[in-house]
């Protein structure tokens, strides 16, 4: 039977293990490189994380200490490690891989996708002995002149002489099912445990190539294709009927809706001020003054307004004085002159991403 998960997605049989925590907003998203052998025409990266860069979650990694304190932050309990192909630089990987489980131990849950293309029997044991607990591949199934197709196939057959979780995840591409069908049986014939389906959606970098294929999005408020999510569901329906793997069809909407935000409100509750709220949706909510003399302003507040310091915050790099939202409220009410005050919404990340700001009169 297809089933629908609490968490706007569909599965047949149980979920990987990588994600029932990844939906609860416990994965590191652990970006090791966007280099990639490979050009797929839906690839979702944007311009700026194509070259050899490394991210934990929103955050730029200079070191592995940056990996362990986004980790620690997020109260993370696993990682999933992404590229680009985190294959294509092996050695980084791998040593993020072995600081993981050294710093938060043997259970914390490592899952790793990867193209197929790198994985040579010493790349694969590399990753076992650093302690890799489960491996998804993504080969070049809808490209009919792919040269890396044999190759990868023929590497994924080697994934299966470890004693790790082996699945596949690939996107759900309309007219594709085919393809689709010969890569779970491929699958379902060496021993893998589960196929994973991403509904396909397009990114600013992909959508014309995905209009002039013919493609639609399904509205002008999602970045979903039209038909891809369908596809998945008759896929579901033939897997659960002809072999034995499990299946998860992700949705864009499970990405969005749950996993960002129950990743977002585990990380508010260790970075949030004491004079921050944190929201439902897991944003971080305040009041703030910005001034072009920050010092001046704060002497105002706390020695004339008589604001308790402890509630005031200054943040240079953003040229502002925060407070809570109800000090905000009442000063903007009572102070005249060039201060303005407004109330803001920002993500608990590392970028702070602001996603609200109201003006106070
Ligand atoms: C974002 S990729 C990261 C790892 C690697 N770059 C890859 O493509 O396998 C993880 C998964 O996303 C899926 N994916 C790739 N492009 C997609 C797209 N445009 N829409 C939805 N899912 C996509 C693939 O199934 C892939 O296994
Ligand atoms: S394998 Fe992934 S990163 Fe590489 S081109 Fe395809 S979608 Fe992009």
């Amino acid at each position: 039977m297809v089933w629908e998960t609490p968490y706007f997605s569909y599965a047949v049989r149980e979920l990987p293990k990588g994600c029932q925590l990844c939906v609860r907003g416990e994965k590191l998203v652990l970006f090791t490189t966007g280099v990639c052998p490979r050009d797929c025409f839906y690839c979702p990266l944007s311009p700026w994380r194509r070259g050899d860069v490394v991210y934990a979650n929103e955050r730029p990694v200079k070191n592995v200490d940056d990996v362990i304190e986004e980790a620690r932050i997020q109260e993370a309990k696993g990682a999933g490690i992404t590229g680009g192909d985190p294959l294509a630089r092996l050695e980084r990987t791998v040593e993020y891989i072995r600081t993981l489980k050294e710093n938060f131990g043997k259970d914390f849950h490592i899952h790793l996708y990867t193209t197929g293309a790198l994985a040579t029997e010493k790349a694969l044991s590399k990753l076992y002995d650093a302690g890799l607990d489960e491996i998804r591949f993504h080969p070049d199934l809808f490209n009919p002149n792919s040269k890396l197709f044999k190759v990868e196939i023929e590497n994924i057959r080697k994934a299966f002489d470890f004693d790790w979780d082996v699945g596949g995840e690939i996107p759900s591409i309309p007219g594709q099912l085919d393809r689709m069908k010969w890569y779970a049986e491929f699958l379902d014939k060496h021993g893998a445990k589960f196929l994973n389906v991403n509904e396909l959606e397009f990114s600013e970098m992909t959508l014309k190539t995905l209009l002039d294929m013919g493609f639609q999005p399904v509205s002008d408020e999602s970045s979903a294709i039209k038909g891809s999510l369908e596809l998945g569901l008759e896929f579901l329906e033939w897997g659960e009927e002809n072999t034995s793997l499990s299946y998860h069809l992700c949705t864009a909407k499970l990405k969005d809706a749950v996993q960002l935000k129950n990743r977002l409100r585990r990380m508010a509750r260790n970075v949030a001020r004491p004079y921050m709220e944190v929201t439902e949706e897991g944003t971080l909510r305040f009041g703030i003054a910005e001034y072009d003399d920050l010092d001046e302003l704060y002497e105002f507040l706390v020695e004339e307004a008589e604001v308790p310091s402890e509630w005031l915050h200054i943040n240079r790099e953003k040229g502002r004085i925060e407070m809570p939202e109800e000090v905000a409220v009442e000063l903007a009410d009572a102070v005249e002159g060039d201060v303005k005050f407004f109330i803001v919404e920002e993500y608990p990340t590392w970028d702070r991403l602001e996603v609200e700001r109201i003006p106070l009169p």
